[in-house]
């Protein structure tokens, strides 16, 4: 790789087109600082373009530079401000691509704003023409700029806490169909889950105020439901009222709305954007409220391997945007999930410190810095005679949800929850008692399924329905690679 070194003095400043790497993009000595943002792009420079200077060119892009030297960088700290291309690895197996690890200064972002990071980060850089692709893997955060967001409203122990729920992943279910039910219809559906032993119902991505049910009726007959299941049942129950809007105002209207009428927990959709996600978070952490995120739309940019976003920078942004809950995958079900790349996200979510982990796609250290950590939720196309697999790859911090697994039980919504509930108490119980639930699962299912009809039913409907696709994003190194920053 041949790149040109940086020019210095008046040869910099001289008028004209100047390649990145000689502008100071590119600077293979640099040793990131322990304040420096860094982020690594999958970088796949045009035919002719040399991979140094495609990095240098991201690094120039997403921070301070212009496709000509301006003589206005002198009147600024400029070599502070310039973002750092200082390492480009190949690719493993993939000819054509190179990993672009770019370091940048603490004060190139405003404290406590993703719209701004993600301003440089995933700005202008990626429609530049030099690159036929590119793509955000990874990034890493600083604790200085990590402790100036306030991260999860509530987070995994103070929700457990809220709920009175320990020692087993939460249950819940999307009411289905996604469109279409009228308020006391809906309400009907989400009583009948909670009942039947679901912990939580969900609004779909889709449901906001539509002509067949307006959002007060919504929450209202969802209430109605949570109240009698609760009375029935003894124990808490929630369901997500979902209060994405067109407008802010909007927002705060069905959320004020909520709360009044006790709902424990909110939720939103991935699509009203950074900064209204960020505004809600402010909103739950005043109002006590659970703050769920619907990651609806994230697979138009994290799903290909070569251009886009990784959904796991996606998770690092919504750990510091704040939000107690959010979609991650399931491995097993209907969407896109590879289990190695999904257990990083959940890692992401979870852990109070993510060592570097490249089987998981995890590229650096990453210090939390005491923010409260997000529950994953596990949904799409899930159902009862996987709970094995999902309570061994998913752990038991979390929230599965199976929304066509409760509601097209055979038996009805009552009967789909509770074959849910069984299959995770007797999972959980046969895993505390030390047993291979791995391999045992199918006859830990299929024994408690002895005593249990509702479980029986749902084993038998969905025996043959599994989702074995490939993975369109899979992990570069093999387990055995080490990395260092
Ligand atoms: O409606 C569902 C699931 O319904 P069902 O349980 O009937 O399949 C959710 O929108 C998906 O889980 C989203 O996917 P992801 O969680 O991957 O973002
Ligand atoms: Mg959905």
């Amino acid at each position: 790789m041949n790149a040109s070194a940086p020019a210095e003095g008046a040869a910099r400043y001289k008028s004209g087109v100047m390649e990145y790497a000689r502008m100071g993009y590119w600077q293979p000595d640099y040793e990131p600082r322990a304040t420096d943002v860094i982020a690594l792009f999958r970088i796949s420079p045009q035919d002719g373009v040399d991979a140094i200077e495609a990095a240098a060119a991201v690094a120039g892009e997403s921070s301070t530079a212009t496709w000509t030297v301006v003589w206005t960088d002198r009147l600024t700290a400029a070599e502070k401000y310039r973002a750092k291309a200082y390492r480009v690895d190949p690719v493993p197996n993939a000819p054509g691509q190179w990993f672009a690890y770019i370091a940048y200064d603490l004060d190139l972002f405003e404290p406590g704003s993703i719209a701004n990071l993600t301003a440089s980060i995933i700005g202008n850089v990626f429609g530049f023409k030099p690159l036929k692709a590119l793509r955000l893997e990874d990034m890493r955060f600083p604790v200085a700029y990590v402790k100036t967001f306030d991260g999860p409203p509530t987070g995994i122990v103070v929700e457990r806490e809220r709920l009175d729920k320990f020692g087993r992943p939460l249950l819940g279910a999307t009411i289905k169909p996604k469109l279409g039910l009228s308020g006391r219809s809906y309400g009907r559906v989400v009583y009948e889950g909670l009942k039947g032993g679901l912990d939580f119902t969900k609004d779909d991505e889709n449901i906001n105020s539509q002509p067949f049910m307006h959002w007060r009726d919504r929450f209202l007959y969802c209430m109605e439901a949570v109240n009698k299941a609760q009375a029935a049942t003894g124990e808490i129950k929630g369901t997500y009222l979902n209060v994405t809007a067109a407008t802010m105002e909007d927002m705060y209207e069905r959320a004020e709305f909520a709360k009044q009428l006790g709902s424990a927990i909110i939720m939103i959709d991935l699509v009203i954007g950074y900064t209204a996600i960020q505004s809600m978070s402010k909103w739950c952490r005043r109002n006590d409220m659970i703050l769920h995120l619907h990651r609806a739309g994230h697979g138009t940019y994290t799903r290909q391997k070569t251009h886009g976003v990784s959904f796991r920078v996606i998770a690092k942004w919504m750990r510091l945007a704040g939000v107690d809950h959010i979609h991650a995958g399931t491995i097993v079900g209907k969407l896109e999930g590879d289990p190695e790349t999904t257990k990083g996200y959940y890692d992401v979510c979870r852990e109070t410190f993510n060592p570097v982990h490249l089987e998981r796609g995890l590229f650096f250290d990453q210090d939390w810095a005491s923010l409260n950590a997000v529950m994953p939720v596990a949904s799409g196309g899930i159902h009862a005679g996987q709970m094995h697999q999902l309570l061994d790859l998913l752990g038991e911090d979390c929230v599965m949800q199976f929304g066509g697994g409760t509601i097209g039980h055979p038996q009805g919504i009552q009967a789909g929850a509770t074959a849910n509930r069984v299959a995770i108490e007797c999972m959980v119980q046969a895993r505390n008692e030390g047993r291979d639930i791995a391999n045992e699962g199918p006859e830990i299912l299929r024994d408690a399924a002895r005593w249990c009809g509702p479980l029986k039913a749902a084993l038998e409907t969905w025996k043959d329905v599994t989702f074995n696709y490939a993975s369109t994003d899979t992990p570069d190194y093999a387990p055995t690679a080490t990395a260092s920053v």
